[in-house]
């Protein structure tokens, strides 16, 4: 490991490559060790836009299936460029983080994942987004259904001024389920999976506001589920937290990235070294660098990566 690398970014590289638990406060249950896994590029990923284009096959053979490639993105808003020519490709199954100084456009890459920035007045956006072979801002997919495939949670928890029950049943509700059995499997099935159920299970018909903060959170991510997305991206969910509440995020979103696809932006690069298989960096509107986590953080290919990581600048 590099001598420059921050000493707690290492000791958590390295834990999480031992598969060891992380240090509280922020320990984290199960993580899977970066670059672990299997690391032969998707067939048709150009090479160089993957995680691990380039990087060799790890011998196991089976090819990294590619949920979300972007392709050349550019955004503006109004006058201002504010993505500048993003190419990459989003392994299925895996944590994906995105780093980068206040303002260089994470937010707004990520928004453009399911079509977010679609609502704000005066954007422009030119280049592809691909949802396995479905070019997202072709026309060929409605973008409810594009939000149900890839549900978003936020900065702040966001729950709806309802019950628990009616905070996750409100998707599957819009998407037509009115039986009331089926109903009451989604949301258990989901406030399971969001590791919240045994908190909740005795009066799921409280308002969700009397909820903790990280219990809301939770909740959200309860309520993205309930439509059975296959991506969920999460825009600074731990920011608002405390460290109790942070961790069993980060526990959660490690062990759902068992079936879903996550991609998650953090200001926290201790963030990102615990949880992330494939971290992206970003400065200006610009992609620097994408690539594994433990090799982002420990010998990073760009000048400005290691600037960043090491604390010289953001
Ligand atoms: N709705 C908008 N209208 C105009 N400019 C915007 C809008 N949203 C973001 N921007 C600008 O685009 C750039 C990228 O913003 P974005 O929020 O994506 O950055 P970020 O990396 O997520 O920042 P932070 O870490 O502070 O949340 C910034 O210069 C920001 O001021």
């Amino acid at each position: 490991m590099a001598g420059w690398i921050a000493g707690a970014l290492a000791r958590t590289l390295q834990e999480k490559a031992r598969g060891a638990p992380v240090e509280a406060p922020q320990r984290l249950a199960g993580a899977e060790a970066a670059g672990a896994r299997d690391a032969g590029a998707a067939p048709g990923t150009a090479r160089g836009v993957g995680p691990r284009a380039g990087a060799g096959s790890s011998g196991a053979g089976t090819p990294e299936e590619i949920v979300l490639r972007v392709e050349d993105l550019h955004l503006y808003y109004g006058d201002f460029h504010a993505l500048k020519g993003i190419t990459m490709a989003i392994p299925a199954r895996s944590i994906t983080a995105l780093i980068g100084p206040s303002g260089c456009g994470k937010s707004t890459f990520l928004r453009t994942l399911n079509r977010m920035n679609d609502m704000i007045k005066g954007v422009r956006i030119e280049g592809k987004v691909w949802l396995h072979d479905v070019d997202i801002y072709s026309g060929a997919i409605e973008v409810e259904e594009l939000r149900a495939r890839i549900g978003m949670v936020f900065q702040q928890p966001n729950p709806f001024p309802k019950s628990i029950y009616d905070n996750v049943a409100y998707g599957p509700r819009i998407h037509g389920i009115r039986d009331r059995r089926r109903l009451d499997e989604i949301v258990e099935q989901s406030l399971r999976q969001a590791a919240l159920w045994d908190e909740v299970k005795d009066d799921l018909r409280r308002s969700a506001y009397s909820l903790s903060g990280g219990q809301q959170q939770r909740l959200c991510i309860a309520r993205a589920l309930a439509v059975q997305p296959e991506v969920l991206l999460m825009d600074e969910p731990t920011s608002a937290l405390d460290p109790a509440a942070t961790a069993r995020i980060e526990d959660l979103v490690t062990e759902l990235k068992k079936r879903y696809t996550i991609v998650i932006v953090t200001h926290n690069m201790q963030q990102a070294a615990r949880v992330a298989d494939q971290t992206a960096f970003f400065l200006n509107g610009e992609l620097i660098e994408y690539g594994p986590t433990s090799e982002m953080f420990t010998r990073p290919r760009d000048r400005r990566t290691e600037d960043y990581i090491t604390g010289r600048f953001g």
